[in-house]
């Protein structure tokens, strides 16, 4: 019986919590008394064995700043796949519905990316590239903690829609140029999602780049325009943004690096 197999007999399945594209989410109780989220993966989105296969590294990677994956209940379909329960949602719909208190609290939203920032720092000392960073994949929990999910799931979807550039749920917007031309996905491409992530949470969740269309934003990325300063934004914390959507890869600072830097602006700035 391996571990990360969760029998779904010790899973009482509670409220849904949203629905997404590749199934829904619904809270629940393990065993009793543990609160978790269990995703119901919808038949034929995802390679399923191939995430079982994952799912056993997955639970191997351990950080306060990442959603826990607990394991999955794969000996009947849907399989379901149970993290640790984040109890404020997502992190775009939490900056959205908090705008008000959120967007005078700089120290707040700083916090907020440094913590982030954190657990993309371990992911990439652990060698896993993320692939879809952005404030939709991050949870919110008590006290305002903040963590990275999804990290990694996105080999595993099979609607090529979604996986290939040129598809039309690709997540164009937070994609640097390599990935737009050639798909090269590495901690570098993370790097730029950060930033566009970084530039979510300082706008207290607009949409990138506006009502633009992909083609578009493809022009302007290629062409080197990047994303206007949000207002509430200090310029200190604006450079940092601007790094990360250097041109060239390797121009891109580090998580690692990005860290000590985002602790110094905040130290200096706050
Ligand atoms: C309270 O509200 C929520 C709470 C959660 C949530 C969504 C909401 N609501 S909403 C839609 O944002 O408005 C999704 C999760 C989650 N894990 C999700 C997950 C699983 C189960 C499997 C693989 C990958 C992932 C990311 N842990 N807690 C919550």
């Amino acid at each position: 019986h391996d571990k990360w197999e969760i029998d779904h007999n010790e899973l009482m399945l509670l409220e849904e919590l949203g629905s997404g594209q590749f199934g829904v989410v619904r809270r629940g109780k393990w065993r009793g008394t543990k609160d978790v989220a269990v995703k119901m993966m919808k038949e034929g989105t995802m390679s399923e064995d191939d995430f079982i296969e994952e799912a056993k590294v997955m639970t191997k990677l351990q950080h306060p700043n990442l959603v826990q994956l607990y394991g999955v209940c794969s000996k009947n379909r849907p399989i379901f796949i149970v993290t640790e329960y984040m109890r404020h949602g997502s992190l775009l719909n939490y900056l959205r519905k908090n705008e008000q208190s959120l967007c005078t609290n700089q120290g707040l939203l700083l916090d907020m990316c440094i913590q982030i920032c954190k657990g993309m720092a371990y992911l990439e000392k652990q060698n896993c590239i993320h692939r879809d960073l952005a404030a939709r994949n991050c949870l919110v929990g008590t006290e305002n903690i903040v963590k990275v999910a999804d990290f990694g799931l996105a080999r595993y979807v099979l609607d090529d829609q979604y996986t290939s550039s040129g598809g039309s749920k690709f997540p164009i917007k937070w994609a640097p140029p390599e990935v737009l031309n050639y798909t090269r996905f590495s901690s570098k491409s993370d790097i730029w999602a950060y930033g566009v992530l970084m530039w979510e949470v300082f706008t207290c969740g607009k949409m990138p780049y506006g009502r633009l269309k992909n083609s578009e934003v493809v022009d302007r990325v290629q062409k080197g325009i990047i994303l206007e300063k949000p207002k509430a934004c200090f310029k200190e914390v604006y450079d940092v943004m601007k790094k990360c959507w250097s041109h060239l890869p390797e121009n891109r600072p580090s998580f690692q690096l990005l860290k000590g830097t985002l602790i110094k602006v905040s130290q200096g700035i706050l």
